[in-house]
């Protein structure tokens, strides 16, 4: 069984105070992009995780792969519980791993729908929402995918209306940052000064519904973004180099480093994508577009053997 699923930008992550739990309250904007990953499920008598792609050789393969805890976790909803769940999880990544994009939220999410069909569960996408929650804030809207507006720590969610398909070049950096250290950085930014913080997430809101690049190019914001170029300074440049090249405006992708960069259209978005390439600024660029559903069945048993992601234009 073969999933395809979205990664994430956060046009608009408004990150409030440290909770008890360690989590920080969030008010969020997530929208799925074409730029995807592809996970194949199928059972097995030799249980485990394969990484093509993104990441190859340095994601984790054992149990602390996002994809094998959730094959663990939806044994354990259904009482398939055993030690190993005889099932063996390929992922083609074209997501960037630890880049602000939740590709591992989104091999979990995958995982979840795909072992879903492969046992004929009667699952729906909420009870699948809910042990995704436990696998990561960022889990439950790989389920979804669309535009959704996310608060508590990311989990809880409700679909945004969208009335157009929004062009986004993506710049990947030539390494990883680690959320809670990004998080970490923002609480220190903050107990160290007053780093400015963005407002409401209504007027984003609004620029979606009326499905202008132009308007939401201006309201994009990510309070992350501060603590993200204050640890990789080099972003900075990055950022610059996307508005120079024609983007309408860019912003760092969750906890970074990737930065997503908002372009008028299609051609536009070709445009910026072949120039920031050349500017040297990062180490791949990808052109995207959004909203786009989330986790899908592309491919059964007797399905042929699914392409590739598709992560060009
Ligand atoms: C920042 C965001 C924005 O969408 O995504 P990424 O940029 O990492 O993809 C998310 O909040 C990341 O969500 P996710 O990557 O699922 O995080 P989790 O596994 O739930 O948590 C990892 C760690 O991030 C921190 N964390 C996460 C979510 C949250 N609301 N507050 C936090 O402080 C905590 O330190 C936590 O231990
Ligand atoms: N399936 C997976 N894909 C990518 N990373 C994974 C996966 N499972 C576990 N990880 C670990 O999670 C970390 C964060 O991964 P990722 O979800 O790609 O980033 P982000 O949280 O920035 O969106 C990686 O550094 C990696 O070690």
């Amino acid at each position: 069984m073969t999933v395809r699923v979205p990664s994430k930008i956060n046009l608009h992550l408004s990150v409030g105070d440290v909770r008890d739990d360690g989590f920080h309250e969030l008010v969020t904007v997530f929208q799925a992009l074409s730029l995807t990953d592809e996970v194949t499920v199928a059972a097995t008598d030799d249980p485990g995780v394969e990484v093509y792609g993104e990441g190859e050789g340095t994601v984790p393969t054992g149990a602390n792969n996002l994809a094998w805890r959730a094959v663990q976790a939806l044994a354990a909803h259904v009482g398939k519980s055993g030690d190993d769940p005889k099932v063996r999880v390929v992922l083609r990544k074209g997501i960037p791993v630890a880049g602000g994009m939740a590709g591992g939220s989104a091999d979990a999410a995958a995982t979840l729908v795909g072992l879903a069909a492969l046992w004929k569960l009667d699952i729906g996408r909420d009870e699948l929402a809910t042990i995704a929650a436990k696998l990561g804030s960022d889990v439950p809207f790989a389920l979804y995918g669309g535009t959704a507006l996310g608060t508590g720590r990311g989990e809880r969610l409700v679909p945004v209306l969208t009335r157009h398909t929004f062009h986004w070049v993506i710049a990947f950096d030539q390494k990883g940052l680690s959320t809670p250290r990004v998080y970490g950085e923002i609480d220190r930014l903050r107990a160290e000064g007053d780093p400015p913080r963005i407002g409401s997430h209504a007027p984003v809101v609004e620029a979606l519904s009326s499905g202008d690049p132009r308007q939401l190019a201006l309201l994009l914001g990510n309070d992350l973004q501060a603590a993200a170029v204050s640890l990789r300074p080099g972003l900075r440049r990055t950022l610059r180099a996307g508005v120079n090249a024609g983007a309408l405006s860019g912003i760092v992708s969750g906890s970074g480093p990737t930065c997503a960069f908002l372009c008028s259209d299609a051609q536009s978005a070709l445009e910026v994508a072949a120039e920031l390439s050349g500017a040297g600024v990062c180490r791949t660029v990808r052109v995207a577009h959004g909203p786009v559903p989330g986790a899908r069945v592309i491919g059964g048993d007797d399905a042929p053997r699914p392409s590739p992601p598709k992560v060009h234009a």
